[in-house]
């Protein structure tokens, strides 16, 4: 059974199931949404739709399963999956398993969270099929006010369908109603705008949860705390001082089995026109009039408002090819997949530069760049300073740079110049370093998807997407993806396990990023202790 123990984390101001969390253990929960009061003991259910695919056993299924464990969700809770397969809840158990990450002592924990599993058949665009969803909901909920929250993992090409059957059968009659999206929104603007068009005409923006993942990693999260929270970032955090950033995405696999899927989109719509951006508005943007979801995504916005669509002589695009030394095994290039049509030009490495026309940042690149069957996994931001002005020294300090590593094993470390330990007078180039399974290594950093569930939980939607934060987004995409496609612009090749198009670089360099290449890292300092 689960304890009264109350676990509370990523809570804003105005998250109620955070309050609701403490209430519930002094069993007085209360959540006012849309004016209405609820009891702790209120009935919830968490339907995932797509409930037999691969998002949904790899990702949806285990964050549940971490949060009902770890005491996060409400107590009076089911989950129903919904798919079109004749499935059943102990088959999507076993497909689960292997990502669930049982452990030995939670064998009766996890049992009670199975049984609290239900499945259902269905078609998408059958109405009846989700009228009978609604009747199962329904008989769980016992005419006691419920809340309802619909995951679509499912392809873009049913949302349509399927939201408007939820809207038509499933809307909670005295709850809330919450439904999270996850991308693709769309695949240009006006696909999105349609789509968006589309879910405002059945639902609230405050039901609706568009999922960038990225938003929910611990620091991304921590971009507004490091530069609001702190006196000494903001004053240098400018054009003055700062002379390029540095935003990039890396994976050491190619699209092995999802050529299908990946070649429909490339990789400045998988990473870059969201994961990329919106790390970029929060190293960008003013600082918001307070932590209120609605503030810091105006601020968001006004930063995408202020950037120019992205251009092909500010772009290098590459597509991965074999290699045949790959570590242990050849390594097939993008074109070798059978998912993939030979002629394909979709890019799956992108370098791209945008300005940000205002006070703050005019003149300086903000580079973006991602790609999959590099050397190595890696996301990080690098916000590189200008040389020091009037230097004294012989041998010319190096650039500071601020590195905040959000994968893998996040950090944040500031590189920077110190006198050479000892007799000498010279410089040398190292740095303040803040590892944090050193630092922090008691604490258990939650999964992205963890706290962007609770926080639909919560009704908090500062790491949630907003409608006209995507429209901008894809306006500065589109013309691009556009004219890719159209003038069938080729990408340049790059060998499987490398660093990418070696133009890439040459683009950094142009763009006011110095690499020197003599920074040296010593990972096993020995402690004087
Ligand atoms: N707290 C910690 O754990 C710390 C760890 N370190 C580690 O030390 C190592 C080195 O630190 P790091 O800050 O990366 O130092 P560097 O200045 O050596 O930067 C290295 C990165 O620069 C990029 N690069 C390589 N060649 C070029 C080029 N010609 N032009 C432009 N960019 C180039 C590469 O990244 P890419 O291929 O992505 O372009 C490379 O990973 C890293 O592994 C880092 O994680 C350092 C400090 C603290
Ligand atoms: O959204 C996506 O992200 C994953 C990478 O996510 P991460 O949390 O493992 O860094 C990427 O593999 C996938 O192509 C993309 O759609």
């Amino acid at each position: 059974m689960h304890s009264d123990k109350c676990h509370v984390i990523n809570c804003d101001a105005n998250a109620d199931i955070c309050l609701g969390l403490i209430r519930q253990s002094l069993k007085k929960f209360t959540i006012e949404d849309d004016g209405t009061c609820f009891d702790g003991r209120n009935p919830h259910c968490f339907v995932i739709l797509g409930a037999s695919g691969d998002l949904a056993h790899k990702k949806i299924y285990p964050t549940i399963w971490w949060l009902y464990r770890d005491n996060l969700l409400p107590r009076n809770i089911i989950f129903y999956g919904y798919a079109r397969s004749k499935t059943t809840v102990e088959e999507i158990k076993r497909k689960c398993h292997k990502y669930m990450k049982v452990k030995e002592h939670e064998g009766k924990a996890y049992a009670e969270f199975w049984e609290l599993n239900h499945y259902i058949a269905g078609n998408y665009d059958s109405r009846a099929d989700f009228e009978k969803l609604n009747q199962e909901l329904n008989v769980y909920e016992n005419g006691v006010i419920g809340n309802r929250l619909f995951y679509l993992a499912l392809p873009p090409s049913v949302y349509e369908i399927v939201t408007v059957n939820i809207r038509h059968s499933c809307m909670s009659s005295k709850g809330w109603t919450r439904i999270i999206v996850e991308k693709p929104f769309g695949k240009d603007f006006d696909s999105s705008q349609k789509l968006s068009d589309h879910l405002n005409s059945l639902f609230t923006e405050h039901q609706l949860y568009r999922i960038d993942h990225y938003l929910g990693k611990e620091m991304v999260q921590n971009l507004m705390t490091l530069r609001f929270g702190n006196r000494i970032f903001n004053p240098t955090w400018n054009r003055d001082n700062i002379a390029s950033v540095l935003i990039s995405f890396k994976e050491p696999f190619g699209t092995e089995g999802r050529g299908g899927y990946f070649d429909q989109f490339g990789i400045i719509r998988d990473i870059m026109q969201n994961h990329l951006l919106q790390i970029l508005t929060l190293v960008a943007m003013e600082k918001p009039a307070s932590c209120q979801p609605d503030d810091i995504r105006n601020e968001k916005v006004k930063v995408l408002r202020c950037i120019k669509p992205l251009k092909l002589e500010n772009i290098v695009l590459g597509q991965y090819v074999g290699n045949p030394l790959g570590e242990g095994m050849e390594k097939l290039g993008y074109l070798d997949d059978d998912t993939v049509p030979k002629d394909s030009i979709t890019p799956t490495f992108a370098q791209g530069v945008l300005h940000i026309n205002n006070e703050r940042w005019d003149g300086v690149p903000f580079v973006l760049k991602c790609g999959k069957a590099l050397n190595e996994r890696k996301a990080e931001v690098r916000v590189q300073f200008k040389d020091v002005s009037g230097d004294i020294f012989e041998g010319k300090p190096k650039r500071n740079e601020l590195v905040i590593r959000v994968q893998p094993g996040e950090a944040l470390y500031v590189k920077l110049m110190v006198k050479k330990p000892g007799m000498a007078f010279d410089m040398e180039e190292t740095e303040l370093d803040l590892t944090y399974d050193r630092r922090y290594s008691n604490v258990k950093l939650p999964d992205a998807y963890e706290r962007l569930i609770l926080d639909v939980f919560c009704g908090s939607q500062m790491h949630f997407v907003r409608a006209d934060e995507l429209s901008e987004a894809w306006r500065i995409f589109t013309p691009i993806l556009h004219l890719i496609e159209t003038d069938r612009i080729k990408p340049l090749p790059y060998t499987y396990g490398s660093r990418g198009p070696v133009e890439a670089d040459e683009l950094l360099y142009n763009n006011n990023f110095r690499y020197t290449g003599t920074y040296q890292w010593i990972a096993d300092q020995k402690s004087h202790l």
